[in-house]
């Protein structure tokens, strides 16, 4: 098994560098993005999400965060347009959070820390398969949601069900709609970075929504009840698995919006 990477104080971000010697690398994300220093360029196409709910697999819970996985072997699934050029297709959307409100982004926005983040994860069809895209400088795309805390929200996380899913746990989860957790507006930030866990590799555009999505106390409740542990360890809830900001290191940071 490789190194086992986590987010406590022994394996988390501040030791990834000792087995993945790129979290000092030059791409490296998240990122704070102040929008005061990003550049609108009118050149940036709208996102063009196509999302087919059929394709939807399983929902794993990977010991870092919990995965809802897509049928890729077509172009059910796709992002087309916005900063990037071809067809990525969707692989799995996942989140990071914190153990209370005030923490839990990967991205920052002029410092401000969102509860929650999600990743809707793709990867570019000019590469024969999600494992090789991944190691290509172009090769994934990810789009970053915030989710923001409201009283009351309509939006009903329907996957929450699975709640008690210790590491390693898998459940069949179909026809979810990834669509239902698209904010209204699609203006986004791009710029060009990393995977936030370990390999770290530096092959992804991201592109982070402005607009946030809501979510209920409730429903971060139950992210908190989630697991880092397997069946039979201590239980350890999972929570605060997120990457705090890196170097910029001269990166531009473009705007799709004024
Ligand atoms: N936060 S994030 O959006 O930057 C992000 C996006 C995709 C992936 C990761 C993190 C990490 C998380 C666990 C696996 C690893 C990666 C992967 C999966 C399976 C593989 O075969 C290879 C790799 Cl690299 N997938
Ligand atoms: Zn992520």
């Amino acid at each position: 098994m490789s190194h086992a990477w986590g987010y406590a104080a022994n394996n988390g971000p501040d030791k990834w560098c000792d087995n993945f010697p790129i979290a000092n690398g030059p791409r490296q994300s998240p990122i704070d993005i102040v929008p005061g220093a990003a550049s609108f360029d009118a050149e940036l196409k709208p996102l063009n999400l196509k999302y087919d709910p059929s394709t939807c697999l399983d929902i794993l819970n990977n010991g870092h965060s919990f995965q809802v996985t897509f049928v890729d072997d077509s172009d059910s699934s796709t992002l087309t347009d916005g900063p990037i050029t071809g067809t990525y297709r969707l692989k799995q959307f996942h989140f990071h959070w914190g153990a209370s409100d005030d923490k839990g982004s990967e991205h920052t926005v002029d410092g401000t820390k969102y509860p929650a983040e999600l990743h809707l994860v793709h990867w570019n069809t000019k590469y024969p398969s999600f494992g090789e895209a991944a190691s290509q400088p172009d090769g994934l795309a990810v789009v970053g949601v915030f989710l923001q805390k409201v009283l009351v929200t309509d939006l009903f996380l329907n996957f929450s069900y699975f709640l008690h899913c210790f590491q390693g746990k898998q459940t069949t989860f179909a026809n979810f709609d990834p669509a239902t957790l698209l904010p209204g507006s699609l203006d986004y930030w791009t710029y060009l970075g990393s995977l936030t866990t370990p390999p770290l590799l530096e092959s992804v555009t991201w592109i982070v929504c402005k607009e946030p999505i809501s979510v209920s106390s409730a429903q971060m409740a139950k992210f908190r009840s989630l697991l880092f542990s397997a069946e039979g360890e201590t239980e350890c809830c999972m929570v605060d698995n997120y990457r705090p900001p890196q170097p910029l290191k001269g990166r531009p940071v473009r705007a799709s919006f004024k």
